[in-house]
């Protein structure tokens, strides 16, 4: 029996990778070259050899201060930010590259509908069929101020807007018929008008009139993909998203978050295989099973550079200032955030010190299971996803050109060989690719 394959992506971000020789001795001048976008075509041209599905883009507007009230600790480690807008670079990454699809952030809080569309449209033109948007609500209020906003709107209020958003937008792309360009060099016919509608949009949030004013992109829709982990999060992604990136650490809650998603889209009328499930892990290789264990052993005594840098992150996601709280006691009951909510839940569950939690908090994603030689990681990751039922890993490591290498040339392979992941691409477009299995 043929065994099952998956899918694989790669959690980037356009921020500097790893640049401190302190985390990571291969850094080299990494930490002044990136901003040219020359580290992400690295990446995506080996990526793209090693047949992934995408890379996606994350992205967010601030420059967090929550951590000790000053953008002292973030900017110190230039954690956060510095962080450039990942669309322009989508065209620079495509061109470099042959298959892969690009998976770029726009948030419905900050965006206008008609601005996203014409966008989306015009990357999905640019990488010839390879274009998706990340889907976010944002989440602080920092980032709310560089909006017009004193306050981001409650959490599940952005998600209603959100709702609305999206359909505004897939209307907008739906606006021009498939085949609305003739180009007809004979009657002087450039597009059929009959195939371009208004969408006449008058909601709670939103008031478009359309068309969009850009062609049918080659997807016509790109791919649309989400990674809220509440339950209005998992309701929004269900309704609308082909790929989603789920932050679940065990295979109990890997099934149990598939389930849920699952009955979810059946209740919107959608079927299961139209969404591919990627769960974030972050596998540690070795020569040997023992160099691979050393390494993951490390991982529970972070320098306190790293710890710092984790509280860092923690405080940006939830505007809750970590470095208050005593490392060795326990994190006070009763926190609340408007921010990543599911997020600031899951720290709880963490450890029983904050000092625990931080540890915890930078191996957010399944780490445990997958530690070895690529081959025994590479059995490793096929036996969960038959266990799982599928889809597929993002991995979420933190950028480094030895972690990247190591994952294309050392897991890939091992996976390829044992029938996990795809060899080539069978199509041009990414949703295709995505759809193939
Ligand atoms: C892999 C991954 C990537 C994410 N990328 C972004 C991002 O680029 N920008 C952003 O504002 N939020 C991002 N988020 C946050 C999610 O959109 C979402 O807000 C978060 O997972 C909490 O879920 P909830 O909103 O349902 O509470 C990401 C989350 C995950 C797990």
């Amino acid at each position: 029996m043929p065994v099952k394959k998956f899918h694989l992506g790669w959690f980037a971000q356009y921020r500097v990778p790893v640049w401190y020789r302190g985390s990571d001795p291969w850094a080299g001048n990494v930490g002044r070259q990136w901003q040219d976008g020359t580290f992400l075509i690295d990446m995506a041209r080996i990526l793209d050899r090693a047949c992934f599905d995408f890379m996606i883009l994350e992205d967010s507007s601030k420059v967090p201060d929550a951590m000790g009230g000053s953008f002292e600790a973030d900017l110190r480690q230039g954690r956060f930010a510095p962080k450039h807008d990942p669309i322009p670079l989508v065209p620079l990454l495509a061109q470099a590259t042959k298959n892969i699809g690009f998976l770029a952030t726009m948030s419905t809080t900050f965006y206008p509908p008609y601005i996203l569309a014409r966008l989306m449209s015009t990357l999905d033109h640019v990488t010839h069929g390879r274009a998706g948007w990340n889907i976010v609500t944002s989440s602080g209020d920092a980032a709310a101020q560089n909006f017009n906003l004193d306050r981001l709107f409650e959490h599940d209020l952005r998600y209603d807007i959100a709702d609305e958003f999206t359909e505004v937008v897939t209307d907008l792309w739906k606006s021009w018929e498939p085949d609305a360009l003739v180009a007809d060099q004979a009657s002087g016919t450039y597009v059929d008008h009959t195939k371009v509608h208004e969408i006449n949009h008058r909601g709670e949030f939103f008031k478009v009139k359309g068309p969009l004013n850009t062609l049918p992109s080659p997807q016509h829709i790109p791919v649309l993909s989400q990674a809220g982990a509440s339950s209005r999060g998992m309701e929004f992604a269900a309704r609308h998203a082909e790929v989603i990136l789920a932050p679940v650490t065990t295979i109990a809650g890997m099934k149990a978050f598939r389930d849920s998603i699952h009955e979810r889209m059946t209740a919107y009328g959608r079927a299961p295989e139209q969404c591919k499930i990627m769960y974030l892990v972050e596998p540690i290789l070795g020569v040997s099973e023992a160099d691979a264990r050393e390494r993951r052993e490390a991982r529970d005594h972070p320098s306190d550079y790293e710890l710092e840098d984790s509280l860092d992150i923690m405080s940006a996601h939830s505007e809750i200032d970590f470095s208050k709280f005593d490392l060795d006691a326990p994190l006070p009951p009763g926190l609340t955030t408007n921010g990543h909510q599911s997020g600031l839940a899951g720290y709880y569950q963490m450890g029983s010190t904050v000092r625990e939690i931080a540890t915890k908090h930078l191996q957010r994603a399944i780490v445990e299971e997958l530690v070895g030689t690529p081959q025994t990681v590479a059995t490793r990751m096929g036996e969960i996803i038959d266990e799982v039922g599928g889809d597929g890993f993002l991995i979420a490591q933190a950028m480094t050109r030895t972690y990247i290498t190591e994952i294309a040339d050392g897991l890939v392979p091992a996976l390829q060989e044992q029938g996990r992941v795809r060899t080539r691409y069978s199509y041009e477009h990414f949703r295709d690719n995505l759809m193939e299995f």
